[in-house]
Formats: structure tokens, C-alpha cells, sequence
């Protein structure tokens, strides 16, 4: 059918096209079909609304659409129907278990990012590769047909370093760290991040706090030439478009499949033109790696895949059995990066890994001896050199440099935790702090989150506060108690931890 475009004030997250129910009819379309837009030159995916908000002879567009295709109200486009991808028979491949072709992982890839695969099918493979897994050759081949289906960065210096946690520990604000340092030490580091997938907030979330992630390529290459460093949104970029995709069914899921986690780092790595990549795998219990027999496979794939793609790559074990230094949730951990920045001091957990991985990435860019990195990267952060840097990246990503990390506001409708019993404290269940802030509202809500007051191995008093909550609304403060009282996020010795009824 040909039908003159309405753009629609609707976002629905997804490719919206809608029709008239009358239309609908007569062309024997249905809800989520796929349909075929076109006009002129441009071809558009999207799955079918059927609804009057459009009359006949009119299609709807959400602004979704709108994001990445230019469409002008009024303009006359073609509308067909069009049938089941050939992809999806690869999907399908792979929950059987077989291994797939380079040719169909590019298929898939490419329809992620042309969005004729819908949010069904991806989570079907995002299911699938949980499943079954995928081997090397299949890492690579969705490695380089994610990055190539986008644009690539091209910066003209060298070397150009970079540095990436697979994530999963709660708290990991680490990466606000790591990158001032190494820039200021003079190397070049232009860090994308994505937004939080199994935790309460990504790098990506807790810098937007501060400071705008979303830039152009060339937005980037100005700031990077410019002050040698950037923070940004890897989604915000046509920069490995199917990443971003796969990664909204990920966070629904709450998984993290090895195969996808290493084609999501390294394709961001690969299109970002950078050559020395420094891995950080925190490992511990309720983490993404949980023993260091899995952390060290995992390392020898990120390095055996960096070669494949040209790239010396790193791999940084860390320790994630707790929460990184002590809040969750995107401004309290914007809270406490800056302040850590500013003052050179904070949790040993935040300070002693942040330096730890610029130490590594310092040796590796040949600006420390080899066994200097860490003295070199804790003076940089000590000195107030690293705050100076910090404060150049935020200026010119749209931030205020003048920024004081108590002003950021967080969540004002707060819940404190206290301790049942006096002991020391034994254990901090990550997933259950996870959970807790999620259910608070973080990462959409940036104010929500948690601060704990203990770590794993204090003394604790009867009554002493454990952890307060924090969310932006009533309701999702009641959640998060619910949520904290089911589970047991701190367990103390001596503590009853179950009692069991005799019925
Ligand atoms: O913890 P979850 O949400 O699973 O993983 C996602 C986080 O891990 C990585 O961290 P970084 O950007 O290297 O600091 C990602 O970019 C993202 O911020
Ligand atoms: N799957 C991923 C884990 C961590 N960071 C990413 O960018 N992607």
C-alpha cells in the first residue's frame, strides 16, 4: 500500500508502524507483523500497531524510528508486508546447538541492526547463546560483523589504549578512575561504555550524572584530540549498532552470555580503532565469572579473540566477592568516583583497583617500568592530576567541571538497615544488592541505590546501621525493602539465618 507518513509523539522502544484498523482489513495485515517501509532510496523495518491514532491512507511512525531514519510528515512511502526472516532459521540453528556459519552470524547481525529481527527473536538468540554457547570462530565472526555493520573511529595517535570490566560486581565504578589517570599520565584512552546489564548501573549511567554520554564519532574525535580521554555511551554511536540492541534483551533477562559478552567488549574495541585493551574480569561469588579456573579460560578467549582482530589485550582478574567501595545506583556512585577523584582518598576496594588497572595499563603503554605502573598511577590520583583531567573530560562532554559530588542529588526517600546481631560480618551477597537497587529504581532512576556502611570482615554491634536504600519514590522504596527483607544481602556470624517450623 502507499500511504503518506504521520510522525507519531510516541516512543515505544521498539520500531513502530502503525496502521488504521480499516487498512489493516483490507491488506490483511496484523499486529507485529513485519513491514517494509520505503521511500526513495531509504528501506525501514519496523512491526505493526494497529490503531485509529492514524487515518486511512496515513502510516504512524514512533520517534523511535525517527532516531536513526530521517522521515518527513507528509512524505509518501510504500508499505509491505514481508515474511519471516531467513535469520531467524539460524537462530533457530542455534537453540538446536549447531554451530553457525560466518555468512549466517552476519545475517543475524545485520538484521539485528536493520531491525527486521524483533525483540521476540533476539531474545530468542540472546536465549540460545546462554544455551549453547558459541566457539571462537563464531566469537570472531560476530566480533567483526557487529563492529562492521556500524561506523569506526579513526584518531590519528598512537598508542591508543582502552580499558573494559565484562562488569557484574555491584558498585564498579572503577573506569571513572582508570580513565583521568591514564590520560593524565599523556596516553590516549577514548572509553565507551554501555549501560548496566545485570547490575543497577553501568559506567555509561553513572557519568551521565555528570555529564552528557551521548556524542557523534566526530564529537568524540574532537574531544579526544582535544584532552586525550572520553567517558561515553558505546549506544549513543552508530558504533557497533547491535550491541545496544542485544543488549536491552540482556538486561531484561539479566544475563550475560560468555560468546555475546566477548563480541559486545570487542567490537566496541575493534570499531574504536584501539590497539592495547586491558580486560577486567571481577571474579567471585554471584558475579558474571565466579571461580578463577572460569576467569582464566575467559582471559585466554579475550586474548586469543584480540589477536584475531589485530589488538594486544590484557586480562586484569579482580576481585568481585562484594560490592566495589560502597554505594550502587547511579549518582551515589557518581557520589563517590568524583569524590575519590577529588581528594585522591576513598574505599581501599575503589582506590586499590582503580590503580591496580591503571598501573597495568600505564606499563602497557610504555609511560611506567614494568612493576611501576601502580606507585606511577596512585601518585597521578594523589597529586590532583588525575581530578585536573577528570574536570577537562567533563568540561567538554557538556558537564560542569565545577561539580561538587555532594551536590548531586540522590534519592530522598531513604530505608536503613541495621544489624540483628553483634558478630563479624561474613558475607555480602552481590545479587542480593543488585537486586535491592534495581528494585529501587535504579539505573532509570539515577537518585536510587544503596550505601553500605560495612564490608566483609568488620565487627559489627547489635542495632549498628548496615545499609540505607535509596529511591525517588515512595513505592519503589517499599519494593526494595520487600526485596531486602526476602533476601539476605548481609549475613553476620552468629546470626540465625533460618528458622524452620515444625509443621
Ligand atoms: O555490570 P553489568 O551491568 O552487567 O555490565 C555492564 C558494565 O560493564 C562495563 O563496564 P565499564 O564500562 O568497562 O566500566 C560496561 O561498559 C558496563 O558499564
Ligand atoms: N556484555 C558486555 C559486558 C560488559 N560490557 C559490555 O559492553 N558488554
Amino acid at each position: 500500500m502507499r500511504a503518506r507518513v504521520k510522525i507519531l509523539d510516541v516512543f515505544s522502544g521498539r520500531y513502530s508502524v502503525f496502521i488504521s484498523e480499516e487498512e489493516a482489513k483490507k491488506a490483511k495485515l496484523h499486529p507485529d507483523d513485519l513491514v517494509k517501509v520505503e521511500s526513495g532510496k531509504k528501506t525501514i523495518y519496523g512491526s505493526l500497531v494497529i490503531s485509529n491514532l492514524v487515518g486511512s491512507g496515513e502510516i504512524g511512525v514512533s520517534k523511535d524510528v525517527l532516531q536513526l531514519h530521517s522521515l518527513s510528515e507528509g512524505e509518501v512511502v510504500t508499505v509491505t508486508p514481508v515474511g519471516t526472516p531467513e535469520s531467524v532459521r539460524y537462530i533457530k540453528k542455534k537453540m538446536h546447538g549447531e554451530k553457525l556459519r560466518k555468512v549466517e552470524i552476519e545475517a543475524i547481525v545485520r538484521d539485528i541492526v536493520d531491525r527486521k529481527l524483533r525483540d521476540i527473536e533476539i531474545s530468542s538468540f540472546v536465549t540460545a547463546l546462554e544455551i549453547n554457547g558459541l566457539d571462537m570462530d563464531e566469537i570472531a565472526a560476530l566480533t567483526v560483523a557487529m563492529a562492521e555493520t556500524g561506523d569506526m573511529l579513526d584518531i590519528d595517535r598512537k598508542p591508543i589504549m582502552d580499558v573494559h570490566s565484562i562488569g557484574g560486581v555491584p558498585g564498579n565504578k572503577t573506569n571513572i578512575l582508570v580513565v583521568p589517570i591514564v590520560a593524565a599520565a599523556g596516553l590516549t584512552i577514548p572509553k565507551t561504555s554501555s549501560r548496566a546489564i545485570t547490575s543497577a548501573a553501568g559506567t555509561a549511567d553513572v557519568v551521565e550524572v555528570f555529564a552528557n554520554v551521548s556524542f557523534s564519532l566526530d564529537e568524540i574525535k574532537r574531544i579526544v584530540e582535544k584532552v586525550g580521554a572520553c567517558l561515553v555511551w558505546g549506544g549513543a554511536l552508530n558504533l557497533a549498532p547491535a550491541d545496544d540492541i542485544t543488549i536491552k534483551s540482556e538486561r531484561a533477562l539479566s544475563v550475560d552470555p560468555p560468546g555475546l559478552m566477548l563480541a559486545s567488549i570487542m567490537s566496541k574495541k575493534y570499531a574504536m580503532g584501539s590497539q592495547y585493551v586491558l580486560i577486567d574480569i571481577p571474579t567471585g561469588k554471584g558475579v558474571k565469572v565466579e571461580t578463577m579456573e572460569e576467569a582464566r579460560s575467559l582471559a585466554r578467549d579475550f586474548i586469543e579473540l584480540g589477536k584475531r582482530l589485530g589488538q594486544y589485550v590484557e586480562v586484569a582478574i579482580t576481585y568481585g566477592g562484594q560490592p566495589i567501595g560502597h554505594t550502587v545506583g547511579p549518582a551515589l556512585e557518581a557520589r563517590e568516583a568524583l569524590s575519590a577523584l577529588m581528594t585522591g582518598k576513598g574505599p581501599g576496594s575503589l582506590i586499590e583497583k582503580a590503580t591496580g588497572l591503571a598501573g597495568i595499563l600505564l606499563e602497557m603503554g610504555g609511560v611506567a617500568p614494568a612493576g611501576m605502573g601502580k606507585k606511577m598511577a596512585k601518585e597521578i590520583l594523589e597529586s590532583g592530576k588525575a581530578w585536573e583531567k577528570m574536570k577537562e573530560i567533563i568540561e567538554e562532554q557538556g558537564g560542569d567541571p565545577n561539580i561538587k559530588p555532594e551536590d548531586i542529588p540522590i534519592g530522598d526517600k531513604t530505608y536503613t538497615f541495621t544489624a540483628p546481631t553483634s558478630g563479624y560480618v561474613t558475607w555480602i551477597d552481590n545479587r542480593a544488592i543488585t537486586g535491592i537497587a534495581r528494585a529501587a529504581g535504579a539505573p532509570e532512576d539515577k537518585g536510587a541505590g544503596l550505601e553500605l556502611y560495612v564490608k566483609v570482615g568488620e565487627k559489627v554491634k547489635e542495632g549498628d546501621p548496615l545499609f540505607t536504600i535509596h529511591a525517588e519514590s515512595e513505592a519503589r522504596l517499599d519494593q526494595a525493602i520487600v526485596f531486602a527483607r526476602r533476601t539476605e544481602p548481609i549475613r553476620i556470624e552468629g546470626m540465625v539465618l533460618q528458622r524452620i517450623g515444625n509443621i
